[in-house]
């Protein structure tokens, strides 16, 4: 699939100028291919079929003409007008005068907002044996938004087509835009956007264009690798004209830009606009919203990741610019990254939300884990970034297939597995239960259980984020610190809907459990939604709690996973976090009919299962279901983990 240039999709023409210099006859000449010696007062409004034209874009032509058309008339269709030729005689002084005094100004007037393109044609040349070039180039410098000037003949038909093709040009590939006339320069616009492409083009960071990424460039905006003779005569063209436009036989940004400048002094605008476009760039040299926002239907009950594809290019980024390979971005490698972007995709504070080094800068999983987070919670901005960043261009496709969106949550329901990598689990709890702590624990891998309760908490995020193996498959957990302010403030409805929820209660706090209790009852005792209640700050004492049921009974009644103890200071703190993981993955076992063993004897577990279905007269079946996580059994407890018996849900309700 080939990226479609936001090209303009008709080009229109209007030939303006004074009566009898000849507008009519050049239309005329130009379809029928001879001169016509009696012409109408005007033409009528010509189409011309996208195929028969050089820029492959349908064009029409219209005709202006005193005689029949008013004032008002004339206004609206220099509004319509992509273009405007202003035709005058060369052997009529004044028809050339009235470029200035009269027609400029009534073109500007009429397109107040961006500059129409103009293209100054003098025609009758076989009547003069002189040029009028000299005095239009000094009107060209005063009025930036002529493109061109052609002199022609509708008599002999002298560059009759070219002045067409030089009108279609200037409304489709325009000077004025990228190239400044009177600087003899780039613009400024121009020359950030080649800045940009020249980075993204420039692979290995190095600061230059060596001969594989300059054909990697050429191959991706032109479809064609460049002949490697022709690298050398640019390479030529660079030295003879640049002292630094070529080092280590590479090309450098200066050479890049002054390549450009040379294509548009040389008439060859194209070149330079079609670069600019394969990089999402418009006619105002912004980058357009088509290019860095494509739509993508995701239905109700779908999430949103990022595809193979999607990882693989940010992999490959990270790795580009991890200079010292240490797996961490510093200051300046995020920098760098990001240098294509108008902003960094996120700020500073990444760090207390992903997994980061001791130093605090963001690893290659906590990168991944923010994309993938992104990707879930604000999907345009990851097709912004992806833009900046120059998918489109490495891909050669929309953005759009670097993320997949997911089965709708009700199939994967109903076939009792997901399909998807990433889960959102909220944590629910009464304040000063842990459930900052908890989360903090989550990301801050390399820190001891002194140090997480040290820590500096204020500002602490909402959202921490983090990888988890389940079965050996790598997940990305999103852990959501719910803050309810006051016991009695009801939950809203995006602040109950998740994938799985963590419950946390403080065991030395008697008036803690009370609450997750009544939230459980309310909001998740009659859901799909599978729920594990965690007993948080168990190096403490555990007291009695001051409700109906001790948690463990409440467990029971209810059917739920017994309360998973968790403790800073504990040994098996990922416990937790695999648990919630692995719940989120196989949504219909909220019940506990869904046992993870996590070390090879971890026979408090394999007894609390038992003893369960005991207490619930289930019938364990004995039959080994696997899960088709497209895992073998050998592979399972290599791992460690030891996936335990299932039984179907339907056995228990
Ligand atoms: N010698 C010569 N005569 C031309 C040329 N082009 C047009 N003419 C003549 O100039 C006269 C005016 O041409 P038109 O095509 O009617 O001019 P126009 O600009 O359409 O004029 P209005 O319709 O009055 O606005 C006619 O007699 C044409 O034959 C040319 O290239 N060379
Ligand atoms: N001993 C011990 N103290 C803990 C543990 N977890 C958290 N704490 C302490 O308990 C207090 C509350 O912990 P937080 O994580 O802030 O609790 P929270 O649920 O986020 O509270 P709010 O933000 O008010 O809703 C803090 O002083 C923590 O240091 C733990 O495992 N053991
Ligand atoms: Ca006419
Ligand atoms: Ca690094």
């Amino acid at each position: 699939m080939v990226v479609k240039s936001p090209l303009k999709r008709t080009v229109r023409i209007l030939l303006v100028g004074d009566s009898g210099v000849g507008k009519t006859s050049l239309i005329l000449s130009l379809v029928s291919e001879e001169f016509p010696e009696n012409v109408p007062a005007k033409a009528e409004e010509i189409t011309i079929p996208a195929d028969v034209t050089p820029e492959q874009v349908p064009t029409n032509i219209v005709d202006y003409s005193a005689a029949e058309q008013s004032e008002a008339e004339l206004n609206e269709q220099i509004k319509r007008a992509s273009v405007v030729c202003i035709i005058y005689a060369v052997d009529d002084d004044e028809s050339i005068d009235r470029i200035t005094s009269h027609w400029m100004p009534l073109i500007r007037q009429n397109h107040p907002d961006t500059p129409c393109p103009v293209v100054l044609v003098g025609n009758k040349i076989d009547l003069v044996d002189y040029s009028t070039i000299d005095g239009i180039f000094e009107i060209m410098e005063e009025y930036s938004e002529i493109e061109t000037c052609i002199e022609c003949s509708a008599k002999t038909l002298k560059n009759i087509s070219e002045m067409f093709y030089y009108a279609q040009k200037a409304v489709l590939h325009p000077t004025a835009p990228i190239y400044s006339v009177e600087k003899a320069d780039l613009t400024e616009a121009c020359k950030k956007a080649l800045v940009r492409i020249f980075k993204i083009c420039d692979v290995d960071s190095d600061g230059l264009l060596n001969d594989i990424e300059l054909n990697n460039f050429q191959s991706r905006c032109f479809n064609a690798p460049l002949q490697p003779q022709v690298l050398d005569d640019v390479k030529a063209v660079l030295r003879k004209n640049l002292d630094d436009g070529v080092s280590h036989n590479c090309v450098t940004l200066k050479g890049f830009l002054y390549l450009h400048s040379l294509f548009i002094q040389r008439g060859r605008n194209e070149t330079t606009w079609t670069v600019l476009r394969k990089f999402g760039y418009n006619d105002n040299l912004n980058m357009s919203k088509d290019y860095l926002f494509p739509s993508l239907k995701v239905p109700s009950g779908s999430t949103t990741e990022l595809s193979h594809k999607g990882h693989h290019f940010l992999t490959h980024l990270f790795d580009r610019f991890d200079k010292d390979q240490d797996r961490a971005l510093s200051p300046t490698e995020f920098e760098e990254m990001f240098s294509t972007c108008p902003t960094p995709p996120w700020g500073p504070d990444v760090g207390a939300m992903v997994p980061t080094n001791e130093k605090g800068w963001i690893t290659y999983q906590g990168y991944m884990c923010q994309w993938a987070l992104m990707t879930l919670v604000d999907l345009p901005r990851t097709f912004e970034y992806l833009g900046y960043l120059g998918y489109n261009v490495y891909e050669n496709e929309s953005q759009t297939t670097a993320v997949q969106v997911t089965r709708e949550k009700k199939l994967d329901l109903a076939k009792k597995q997901s399909s998807r990598n990433v889960y959102q689990c909220h944590v629910i709890g009464p304040s000063g239960s842990g459930k900052s702590t908890l989360c903090r624990c989550f990301i801050k891998t390399h820190l001891d259980g002194k140090s997480l309760l040290s820590e500096n908490t204020t500002g602490t995020p909402t959202c921490t984020v983090n990888t988890v193996q389940v079965y050996g498959q790598e997940k990305i957990l999103v852990l959501r610190d719910i803050n309810v302010r006051n016991v009695s403030d009801p939950l809203l409805p995006h602040e109950v809907h998740c994938d799985v929820a963590c419950l946390t209660y403080d065991v030395n706090n008697p008036k803690s459990f009370e609450y997750i209790a009544r939230i459980y009852i309310k909001y998740f005792a009659e859901s799909k939604i599978p729920v594990l209640i965690v007993a948080c700050k168990d190096d403490l004492e555990e007291v009695r709690q001051e409700y109906l049921l001790q948690p463990a009974n409440f467990c029971q009644k209810y059917k739920i996973l017994p309360p998973q103890k968790f403790s800073v200071r504990g040994h098996h703190k990922r416990d937790v976090f695999v648990k919630l993981a692995t719940m989120a993955a196989f949504p219909p076992l909220r019940r506990m009919v869904h046992m993870l063993l996590l070390r090879p004897q971890p026979t408090e577990w394999l007894n609390i299962f038992y003893r369960n279905f005991r207490d619930f007269g289930v019938i364990v079946n004995d039959t080994t279901v696997w899960w088709k996580a497209g895992l073998s059994l050998a592979a399972v407890t290599a791992l460690g983990l030891l996936v335990a018996r299932v039984l179907h849900t339907d056995k228990i309700r």
